[in-house]
């Protein structure tokens, strides 16, 4: 775990010193009309180098978003060196004197490239969940989990942009971060260890005391806030008001990219969150893993929308009902019977 969150605080910085600057030419879209920037294949650098440096003895195995196929090319030989000279400016912070070549990142972006499974200890990373978000100057997280014979034992989310406080409807509307990371309030590092809770502290702060988070203790629709996707072509928005309507939610949904969404459910802010996707989407593990065993240590599930816990030994996907449904015990059943009526099996 102290190496974990060593790693997401380490990856974190990399991300907010990219952020406010971020030019177009450091990002380009991928084949599936999804953003990738210079920071998010630091990120994954900055992990992957971070874990492997505490632990040299064992060969990482990493389930991880990025590749290097586009930075191999000539094309991508620029943002190649942009992503080697940031990466090297967190590694000069974390071991002095020590200095990586392009070749030496491109290989350890690739040791993102595990299949994970049923069997043995792999590491899960998105080393930006939320880059449209990212892109956008609202949220985003860096999202390690750890896979042991296929079930989620550790998860740590680094939220740079996200306040310690309480996120108000009007972030929501906004899909925002209003106040973005600086503030000495804003930032968030939620973290679980299975069967030991979870909690956050500063991001910021390593030496901050550590609080305990738990789920809300929401049982009616009436008092409940729900959390969606900014971005609706991610998780259908019309689905989701269906579901709260037949629940009598009557706030409006808080819309905040990535999983952020967990964190705040954990820490009892959002009650529910619910991401309904295109049919024919294959929902990732590193999109879930890390704010899945957060959430259930915080007391609450997360299911596909038929009820069955998220299943993460099946490989780089998560094989799911529909949807996913992560809230309070007592609003989850609810919803995944609302779910029945509402979004019915095609
Ligand atoms: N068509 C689609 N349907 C559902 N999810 C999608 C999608 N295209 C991309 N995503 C995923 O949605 C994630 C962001 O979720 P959210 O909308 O909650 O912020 C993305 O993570 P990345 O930003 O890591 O690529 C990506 O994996
Ligand atoms: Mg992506
Ligand atoms: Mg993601
Ligand atoms: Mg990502």
């Amino acid at each position: 775990m102290a190496s974990a969150k060593e790693a997401v605080r380490l990856a974190s910085r990399l991300c907010q010193d990219v952020q406010r600057q971020l030019s177009a030419e450091e990002r380009v879209d991928k084949k599936d009309d999804s953003p990738v920037t210079v920071a998010d294949y630091g990120a994954q650098v900055v992990v992957a180098w971070s874990l492997q440096r505490a632990d040299p003895a064992t060969r990482l195995s990493m389930v991880a978003e990025e590749d290097s196929a586009e930075l191999r090319t000539p094309a991508g030989r620029a943002m190649l060196e942009r992503i080697t000279a940031l990466v090297n400016s967190v590694v000069a912070t974390a071991a002095p004197g020590e200095v990586l070549s392009p070749e030496q990142v491109l290989d350890i972006i690739d040791l993102g490239a595990s299949q994970g499974g049923p069997s043995g200890r792999h590491w899960v990373l998105d080393p930006i969940d939320g880059t449209r978000g990212f892109v956008g100057m609202r949220q985003y997280s860096v999202c390690l989990g750890m896979l042991q014979d296929g079930e989620v034992v550790l998860g740590v989310l680094g939220c740079p942009n996200l306040p310690q406080g309480p996120v108000g409807d009007d972030d929501g509307a906004a899909g925002s971060a209003q106040r973005l990371s600086g503030d000495a309030d804003v930032g968030c590092l939620f973290f679980s260890e299975r069967g030991q809770g979870a909690w956050v502290e500063p991001l910021w702060n390593a030496d901050a005391a550590p609080a305990p988070v738990r789920v809300a203790e929401v049982t009616e629709g009436a008092e409940a806030r729900f959390m969606e996707s900014v971005e609706s072509r991610h998780s259908s928005h019309s689905i989701n008001a269906a579901l709260a309507r037949e629940l009598g939610v009557v706030r409006p949904p808080l819309r905040m990219d990535s999983q952020v969404k967990y964190g705040l459910l954990s820490r009892g802010c959002g009650t529910i969150f619910m991401r309904f996707p295109p049919a024919t989407y294959k929902e990732k593990i590193w999109d879930h893993a890390a704010g899945f065993v957060i959430v259930e240590e915080a007391g609450g599930r997360v299911t596909d929308a038929a009820g069955v816990r998220l299943d993460f030994s099946k490989g780089r996907f998560l094989a799911l009902d529909r949807g996913i449904i992560a809230a309070p015990p007592a609003l989850h059943e609810k919803l995944v019977a609302a779910a029945a009526k509402v979004a019915p099996k095609a």
